[in-house]
């Protein structure tokens, strides 16, 4: 498995270095991403350069290559540490004074294997706060990455264009094992304001024993053939197939997830699994929407961006929570979605490589859109090369 694609129109020079110049960590209670930087040849006022005309003249501290992505089970984060061990951190990986190398990693997994790199690697984790990088992640994308959000309504796809000058606040709610409400106000600033422990974890987990689905996109697969009302108790159910008009509810409106389950006459494996998965996933995908909502509403907040692997770039699962943000909201707030969605903890951790703050480190370079690669998320586990990589320099001054 190579998971150094390079897409269309990228540098040949770049390509062959498997060395690792920088590279961070976000190890979560299911899976690791990893962000890392691998390239080294220095750019010398070069006018392709998309935000700093300044950064060109400084060549000696500024490295151009690509920026990948890849992740792992956190439960086989011994596959993880063979990966960067393959890839070798070259001499321009950041040290300690005097010491190892150090490589800037979040999420609760950087506690819980800090021993486990060390012993393996020969590196110390060096901890950054998981709200922090999540942040600082969501920034950067925000205001530097073309194309990064959009929004997802009757099945279509359509990018948001970006105001810098008017971004914040927002709400950021990722979806991860758990999902964590994080109300943004500007770079550095924000608190989280809410959780729930209905996420990611709780999908792949109760589908897994309800399906006996071996991957979380077998699961997902399943559930795009299903049928939730065989499985979900709906309001025509109750109301002897008419509307329940005086509260506003149609007769097809979920009155309570996996309701008729009780009712019929049925155990487990009388229930097709597409069926069943398809019941779970709209049902934590509505609830994290509503609550989302409810969160917004609570603190005035129009915006919503979603993040976490959880949504995997899934129509169902992205329309589902916005049709819940558009209902609930009576069409006051927007569900966002963003292409890196998996990856927000990762690179906050890793921009903070840049002691001078996250702003001004890594400088993308000007895309032509013709050859921009799609970026959906979609993809085969083994395949971590979905994630495309990106043609940039970082600013080490
Ligand atoms: N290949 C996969 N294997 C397992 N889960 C996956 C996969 N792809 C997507 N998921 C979903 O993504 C979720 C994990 O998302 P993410 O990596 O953002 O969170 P995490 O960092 O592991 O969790 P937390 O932040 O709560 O510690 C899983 O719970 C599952 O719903
Ligand atoms: C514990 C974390 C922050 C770990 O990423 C995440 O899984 C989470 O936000 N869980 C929800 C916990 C809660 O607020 O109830």
């Amino acid at each position: 498995m190579d998971l150094e694609v390079t897409p269309a129109g990228a540098n040949s020079d770049t390509r062959s270095d498997a060395r690792i110049s920088h590279l961070a960590l976000d190890i979560g209670g299911t899976l690791a991403k990893l962000v890392y930087f691998s390239g080294n040849k220095k750019l010398l006022n070069d006018d392709r350069v998309q935000s700093s005309a300044e950064v060109g003249g400084r060549s000696s501290s500024v490295l151009h290559g690509r920026l990948h992505f890849a992740k792992f089970e956190t439960r086989k984060i011994d596959e993880c540490i063979a990966f960067i061990h393959s890839k070798e951190l070259g001499s321009q990986h950041p040290k300690e004074l005097g010491n190892g190398k150090i490589v800037k990693a979040t999420g609760g997994g950087a506690f819980k294997f800090a021993d486990l790199f060390k012993e393996k690697l020969d590196v110390c984790l060096d901890k950054e706060d998981e709200m922090d990088c999540l942040v600082a992640g969501a920034n950067f994308l925000l205001k530097a990455v073309h194309q990064e959000a959009f929004t997802y309504i009757g099945g279509q796809k359509e990018f948001v264009q970006i105001n810098q000058d008017d971004l914040y606040p927002f709400l950021l709610v990722n979806i991860g094992s758990g999902v964590s409400m994080i109300k943004v106000d500007g770079n550095g600033k924000f608190e989280r304001v809410s959780g729930t422990s209905l996420g990611g974890g709780t999908f792949w987990g109760l589908g897994k024993l309800l399906t006996k689905c071996n991957s979380f996109d077998e699961l997902l697969e399943l559930s795009q053939q299903g049928n939730n009302r065989v499985v979900d108790m709906l309001v025509g159910d109750i109301y002897g197939g008419g509307d329940y008009n005086k509260i506003g509810l149609s007769s097809t409106a979920i009155a309570s997830s996996f309701g008729k389950t009780v009712s019929a006459n049925k155990v487990l494996e009388n229930y097709r699994t597409e069926d069943l998965a398809r019941s779970l996933l709209r049902m934590i995908s509505n609830n994290i929407g509503q609550l989302a909502y409810l969160t917004a509403l609570r603190f005035g907040l129009r915006r919503i961006f979603f993040g976490g692997f959880f949504i995997r770039g899934q129509c169902y699962t992205m329309d589902t929570i916005s049709v819940a943000v558009h209902y609930w909201s009576k069409g006051d707030a927007q569900a966002m979605f963003m292409r890196h969605e998996g990856f927000l903890g990762a690179l906050g951790a890793f921009m903070s490589y840049n002691k001078q703050g996250p702003d001004n480190f890594i400088h993308l370079m000007k895309q032509d859109p013709k050859h921009e690669p799609e970026f959906d998320g979609t993809a085969p586990e083994e395949e971590d090369s979905e994630y495309a990589s990106i043609d940039c320099f970082l600013d080490l001054a």
